[in-house]
């Protein structure tokens, strides 16, 4: 194996506790009784643990890396959409018009799309085509979805992703995904490393109808079985049941905690990436916060495995990265109370009684 196919992690660090202990005493002198804002105060706190410093800086430079896969799985019928969408889709974020592009917009965060695995050279996609490992996947059910080599590719590109983002001062990563039949490889994975049964983690995906559902947990059963020879073995796990979208975004998620960077979870697509990149770099979840609480089942199963509480509770059920783009605004907020509100001294504002009055 040549040394550009070995995949390593540095070890995990933990997020600063002095920065968290001392964010923690600063929300207790800002103007408002203790606890008040409840959790934009543990917000607030995560985000100057992971920066180092309390109080925290607004984030400057926020930014969404959309993954961008066709999948083999989706010649079974398990989506509401036809495989060239993929494609189209793409050009629909290179030009502005998708639903990451208003978001992102809206809450300050610019957007990067690459083809790692979409099933065209069409023009549009051939200048994002850097890191693209292959057109599409092996149909999951039956096939691994990748080679070894293409795997490791795939994980690698997403590490050097993460590796150029920050090196060129994004302070705050959401990895978004985009891949007509992605939810059923993401299904099966969820399924696989919580230990769960295929009706568990089967949801609506793009929109499926019911007779597409039956194929979809057929499908999911299929590579269920499949992927559970390999579990102990995450990127074995990703090859034989992933994709080459989901493996980038593992090595995306656990490169932007090597390199002490924190991360809004999307999705189910992105939130499977994020189970893969635990296994891979263990404790890189202390890096992330889960943007909400999305619309398929296993988004839910996956949340409770990294024990992660989503900051809003909106069914988003999109990917692009929408559902972490959608709670962006409430981490600029905590941050900006820490940095800008005024304590009890500086506002002349007296502090609560001590002890507290007997009733
Ligand atoms: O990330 C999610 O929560 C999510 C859940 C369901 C669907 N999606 C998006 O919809 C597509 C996958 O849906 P499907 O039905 O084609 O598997 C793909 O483009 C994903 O970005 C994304
Ligand atoms: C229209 C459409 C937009 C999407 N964005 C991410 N996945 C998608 C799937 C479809 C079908």
């Amino acid at each position: 194996m040549d040394a550009d196919t070995i995949i390593e992690f540095a070890e995990i660090g933990a997020p600063d506790e002095h920065a968290r202990s001392a964010a923690i005493e600063l929300h207790g002198k800002l103007i408002k009784p203790a606890g008040s804002l409840g959790k934009l105060e543990e917000l607030g706190v995560w985000i100057a643990a992971c920066q180092g410093q309390s109080p925290p800086r607004p984030f400057t430079r926020p930014r969404v890396v959309v993954f961008a896969a066709d999948h083999g799985i989706s010649a079974k019928g398990v989506s509401a959409y036809p495989r060239e969408v993929t494609g189209q889709l793409v050009g629909s974020l290179l030009t502005g018009g998708a639903a990451i592009n208003v978001l992102a917009a809206s809450a300050g965060a610019s957007v990067r799309v690459v083809d790692i695995a979409v099933d065209t050279d069409a023009p549009a996609t051939r200048s994002i085509g850097e890191f693209k490992v292959r057109r599409g996947s092996g149909s999951i059910d039956t096939e691994d979805a990748l080679t070894d080599e293409e795997v490791r590719a795939a994980i690698r590109a997403g590490m050097k992703i993460a590796d150029a983002e920050v090196d060129g001062g994004a302070d705050l990563l959401v990895a978004g995904d985009l891949g007509i039949g992605n939810s059923t490889p993401a299904s099966v994975l969820v399924a696989a490393l919580t230990g769960s049964e295929p009706v568990a983690v089967v949801g609506r995906g793009s929109g499926i109808d019911d007779a597409t559902w039956m194929r979809k947990a057929i499908a999911v059963r299929d590579g269920l079985r499949r992927a559970r020879r390999v579990l102990a073995d995450p990127i074995l796990l990703v090859r034989t049941a992933g994709g080459a979208d989901i493996a980038a975004i593992a090595g995306f998620l656990a490169q932007a905690a090597v390199r002490k960077t924190p991360v809004i979870l999307d999705g189910l697509v992105a939130g499977a990436a994020a189970l893969i990149a635990e296994e891979l770099a263990p404790g890189a979840r202390q890096w992330w916060v889960a943007g909400q609480r999305g619309g398929e089942p296993a988004h839910a199963l996956l949340l409770d495995h990294l024990d992660l509480e989503p900051v809003l509770d909106l069914d988003i059920r999109l990917g692009e990265g929408t559902g972490a783009v959608a709670a962006l605004p409430l981490l600029f907020m905590a941050t900006r109370v820490l940095a800008e509100m005024s304590t009890h001294d500086q506002a002349g504002v007296a502090g609560p009684l001590t002890p507290p009055p007997t009733p």
